[in-house]
Parts: structure tokens; sequence; C-alpha cells
């Protein structure tokens, strides 16, 4: 499913936190967020998974607005993981990721195998399986990370929207789940602060400064020396890495 963001704009009374963006992810892609803190990547990532509303612009998942959809039917196509979302306590690991099969059940329709098999599955692909049964508030905050992923993948979106998915992650759960992200059949937009993997898992992506898109492009035509400097602030050497083609970042420590 396509995403498309058309003019929006969001703030408070006296701030603008998201300027006049539009951007278009098309089916399937995996598009990277990035800026420094406080760029406006988690406001652009609400607005466009229809949790917050613009003061102005749109935004449309496959054709449509999602204005003028309902939240239930938003939650059977659009999944979000958030930052560093909480959970009720005194539930297992097994009953969050349930959770996330709620927009597919109507009041009438009881647990089916299929919902199992979507929650063993989702479980199975972050490596949580052995911890099922394990209280939720008991996990480590990688690990409750990784549970807050499969709950999205439990609820079979078609467009999955990640704030910093990978922030509490060791390096190999890093890789894994955005290559897991980048392979799975579904539209992605990724908000990371780690440049070389936005550099190695992202289709394209989209610089933000002061709540405004400053580039768009591949890895390759985004990630440049200028870029590092005017947006970040940091001056760095960038490679291409010899197996991918795929800009690799070195900062410089002096
Ligand atoms: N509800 C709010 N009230 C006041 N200020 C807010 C609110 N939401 C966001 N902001 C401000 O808007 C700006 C953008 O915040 P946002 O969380 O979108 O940035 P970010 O790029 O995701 O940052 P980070 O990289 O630090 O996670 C920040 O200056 C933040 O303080």
């Amino acid at each position: 499913m396509s995403v498309v963001a058309r003019n929006l704009t969001w703030g408070l009374k006296r701030k603008t936190i998201v300027r006049d963006v539009s951007l278009d992810v098309a089916p399937g892609e995996t598009l990277g967020l990035i800026g420094p803190n406080g760029s406006g990547k988690s406001s652009l990532l609400r607005l466009l998974a229809g949790l917050r509303r613009p003061v102005s612009g749109r935004v449309e998942i496959n054709g449509q607005d999602i204005a003028q959809v309902s939240r239930k039917a938003l939650s059977r196509q659009v999944a979000f993981v958030q930052q560093s979302a909480s959970t009720d306590t005194n539930v297992t690991v097994a009953d969050v990721v349930r959770l996330g099969r709620t927009p597919h059940r109507s009041a009438l329709s009881g647990w089916s195998r299929a919902d199992e098999a979507s929650v063993a599955e989702a479980l199975d692909r972050v490596e949580m399986t052995s911890h099922s049964k394990q209280p939720w508030q008991t996990l480590s905050g990688g690990e409750r990370q990784r549970v807050h992923i499969a709950r999205a993948l439990a609820q079979a979106p078609r467009v999955m929207f990640l704030d910093e998915p990978t922030n509490h992650l060791d390096i190999h759960h890093q890789i894994e789940i955005l290559r897991m992200v980048r392979d799975l059949d579904l539209t992605s937009v990724i908000a990371l602060h780690d440049l070389n993997l936005a550099a190695m898992f992202c289709d394209r992506i989209v610089v933000l400064r002061q709540g405004a898109v400053c580039a768009c492009g591949t890895p390759q035509a985004v990630l440049t020396r200028d870029t590092l400097r005017d947006v970040f602030r940091v001056s760095a050497q960038i490679d291409g890495a010899a197996d991918t083609g795929r800009p690799h970042i070195r900062f410089s420590a002096g």
C-alpha cells in the first residue's frame, strides 16, 4: 500500500513542529526518517499513522484520506511501533502480542487457531518464543522492544510505522529486525538515529530539519558530507560498502 503525505503541518499555538511536509512512499518501500533530536520525526510518524490530526494537509494510505477512515479500519492496515510504549503490568509476553489481533476480531468472534498461529509466528520472528509465558514487566528493555514489534507483526498490517525500533537492541537484533521489516511484504517508514543502519536497510531516506524535509532520496544521494555537516553537525568520511555499494559513514573523533 502506498503512503502519501501532502503539505502536512502540525504544531502547538506558538510553535510549528511539522512544516509543510510532503512525501510519497511506494507500496513495499522502506523509507528511513532521519534528523537531529527534536527535528519532528516522531511527530511526523504520528501524523502519518493517523494518531494525530494535522493542522493542515492530509495523509492518504492506499489512495484513501485517513481522516475519512475509522480507527478500527485503519488499525487493520496500519501498525505503529512507538519509541517506548508501555504496557499494562500483570500480563504475559504472549498476552501483549495477542493484543495485535484486536483489530481483526469482532465482538462475537472467539479466539481462533489462526489468531494463535499469528501470535506464535510473530514471537518466533523476533526470537521471543521462549519468553512467551514470562511476565511482561520482567523483560529487559530490548526484549520489550522486540515484543512490541511482535505485537505489530501479529496485527498483519500492510503499512508499518516504527519510531526508533532499534534503540534498545543489541547489534544482532538491530540488524535482524531491520532486515525483517525490509523483507516483509509491507510498506514501512522507520525513524532511525543510526545513519549507517538507515543506509543499509532503507530504499530511500527523508531528512528532517526543524520539522521540514531538507533532503529526500536514495541513501547515496542523501548521506553526503554536506548533509552530515549542515544538518547533523558532524564531520565524517563516506565510503561505499564494497558488497552493496551503499554508503558507509565513518565519523571522525577529532
Ligand atoms: N505535545 C508537545 N508539546 C510540546 N512540545 C512538543 C510536543 N510534541 C513534540 N514537541 C516538540 O516538538 C519537537 C519535535 O519533537 P519530536 O519528538 O517529533 O522530535 P524527534 O525528531 O522525534 O526527536 P528525537 O530524535 O529526540 O526522538 C521537539 O522540540 C519537542 O519538544
